[in-house]
């Protein structure tokens, strides 16, 4: 079905014939805008009940006639957050896997929920000008991309436009101070990291990621947004574990030892780190898997092996031992360096989290005199980006191992006025405040869930002159940007910054200001 979307359209309606008698089309009118509808919240909130609708133009009176199975023709308005087309009937929100803006689509609906529906494409009525075919081969089952049936011109304006809804619809700002988003110029081969399971198909070896919504393996040999080097490791190192008859995990007979490989490349140097994690204490015959990884991919300068022997959906195990080679990577953002260990959280997309970092720098408006908190810092980056042009830097992260690695890089760097605390920035922000410690600036880059309701009052106790807030979620971005709002901040600008070419993902840093300063 979904390789029928990528044909041109075979059938068109002519504009005045009879309408097939098959599908339900929703009456013009009730294909509103999200901002003219009276609950427009309903869409987003699967739990909740969605305002009963009033279908008057004949077929079912409301969204609620239709069933499972019944098909309907959906004038697709936007991209949802998690690259669905987004359209509406009887207004009710329907979910549309691989619809794009501005289509008309045939679709058969598969799932009802009291907010929304889902639907599956069986044919576009209208198609977009920004439609194409996916340039990777596996991009239908492997998961890991959502938008790469759009030019990436098109992927960037529906990010645009889906941070303008989320502010709109919960924030209630209908004039969004947004700057133009940050985009690449070359959308391929950024993505540092690859962290794929084995399996196997037939007697074949395989690599991948599970199949969206599944737990079947897709083999996603040359995946065209890892960068080139991380690919030929994964390849060369898989058909090394081949030709040795190193035993992979099997995770339905539990036998077997290598479950993931994962391969990490420092941009700056070029140097790839290799850790393969094992369900098992011993990696069998690590010796000549060492030595031929090392005639073969010269680029390798670390071979660790991660051991994880239970069922926790982390990758990784506790216990990670050094092969061959050096302990860590060595990378270098801007002037900060930075040495990971295997285990060590590293931005995934190195030449767009520089410009992300400018952005936070920008906003943070620093003159060498303030103290900077940053929040949920992980290893420290963003901290660490804006310590040579403050007083002082205070980080807080949750994860110990991060909060080393965050020493450590601070060290790396020759960075001393950056110190990083163990805790929860809900527990230890109001603590310092408490004890007098008022920052001038605050940074916060929380999980997609946002900030704690705690950190939030926090902040609008300690009064900082400047927050900058730094999301990977939209509709939680733009809810707790309306807290602060409310709380004597004034929003200078969004800036969304694209992260992850050709998935739904959407990273933004916003910069505010205390009304009273
Ligand atoms: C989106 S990451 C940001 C990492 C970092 N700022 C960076 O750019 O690499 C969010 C971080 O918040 C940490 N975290 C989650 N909940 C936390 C909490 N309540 N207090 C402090 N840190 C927390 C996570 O462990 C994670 O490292």
């Amino acid at each position: 079905m979904m390789q029928d979307v990528n044909k041109p359209q075979q059938r068109k309606r002519k504009p005045n014939s009879a309408p097939d008698k098959r599908y339900t089309t929703a009456a013009p009118t009730v294909e509103t805008k999200p901002a003219q509808r009276s609950k427009p919240q309903a869409a987003h909130r699967p739990g909740n009940k969605g305002q009963k609708p009033s279908g008057s133009f004949g077929g079912p009176s409301s969204a609620e006639d239709v069933r499972v199975g019944d098909r309907i023709i959906v004038t697709i308005k936007r991209i949802g957050i998690n690259g669905e087309g987004v359209g509406y009937y009887r207004r009710k929100a329907v979910f549309v896997k691989g619809a794009l803006p501005d289509e008309v689509v045939k679709a058969k609906i598969t799932k009802m929920e009291p907010g929304y529906l889902n639907a599956d494409i069986i044919e576009l009525e209208k198609r977009s000008p920004d439609r194409r075919k996916p340039p990777c081969p596996v991009y239908e089952t492997c998961g890991g991309c959502q938008l790469q049936h759009m030019t990436y011109e098109a992927q960037l304006r529906a990010k645009e436009e889906l941070v303008r809804e989320s502010f709109q619809r919960y924030a209630g700002l209908h004039e969004l101070p947004m700057r133009p988003i940050l985009g690449m110029s070359d959308p391929w081969g950024y993505r540092n990291k690859a962290q794929l399971q084995t399996g196997r198909e037939g007697e074949k070896m395989i690599t991948g990621l599970y199949a969206a919504g599944s737990h079947r393996l897709v083999d996603i040999s040359g995946c065209a947004v890892h960068h080139p080097l991380v690919n030929q490791v994964i390849d060369q190192v898989k058909a090394i574990l081949s030709e040795l008859q190193i035993p992979i995990y099997d995770e339905r007979t539990r036998e077997g030892a290598v479950r993931t490989v994962v391969a990490r490349v420092g941009q700056a140097s070029g140097n790839v780190q290799l850790t393969l994690i094992t369900a098992t204490d011993r990696l069998p015959d690590s010796r000549r898997l060492v030595q031929r990884i090392r005639e073969t991919l010269p680029m390798v300068t670390t071979i660790a092996q991660n051991i994880h022997k239970g069922k926790s959906p982390l990758v990784f195990g506790e216990k990670t031992v050094v092969l061959w080679g050096q302990e860590r990577l060595e990378e270098t953002l801007g002037d900060v360096r930075f040495s990971l260990s295997p285990r060590a959280f590293f931005q995934l997309n190195p030449e767009q989290t520089v410009k992300l970092y400018n952005a936070v720098q920008e906003a943070a408006s620093l003159s060498g005199s303030e103290l900077v908190v940053d929040a949920y810092c992980g290893t420290g980056t963003i901290g660490l980006w804006l310590a040579p042009y403050a007083r002082e830097v205070r980080g807080i992260e949750i994860i110990p191992e991060a909060v080393q690695d965050a020493r450590d890089n601070a060290r790396a760097s020759g960075i001393e006025n950056a110190r990083f605390f163990e805790g929860r920035a809900e527990q230890l922000l109001p603590e310092w405040v408490k004890r007098g410690i008022r920052p001038d600036v605050v940074v916060v880059d929380p999980p997609r869930t946002g900030c704690e309701r705690p950190l939030l009052q926090a902040l609008l106790q300690a009064r900082p002159a400047r927050l900058v807030y730094v999301s990977c979620n939209p509709a939680t971005l733009a809810k707790d940007c309306q807290v602060l709002l409310s709380g004597g901040y004034r929003l200078e600008w969004v800036q969304p910054v694209d992260m992850f070419p050709h998935t739904a993902h959407v990273e933004c840093v916003i910069g505010m200001q205390r009304i009273d300063t």
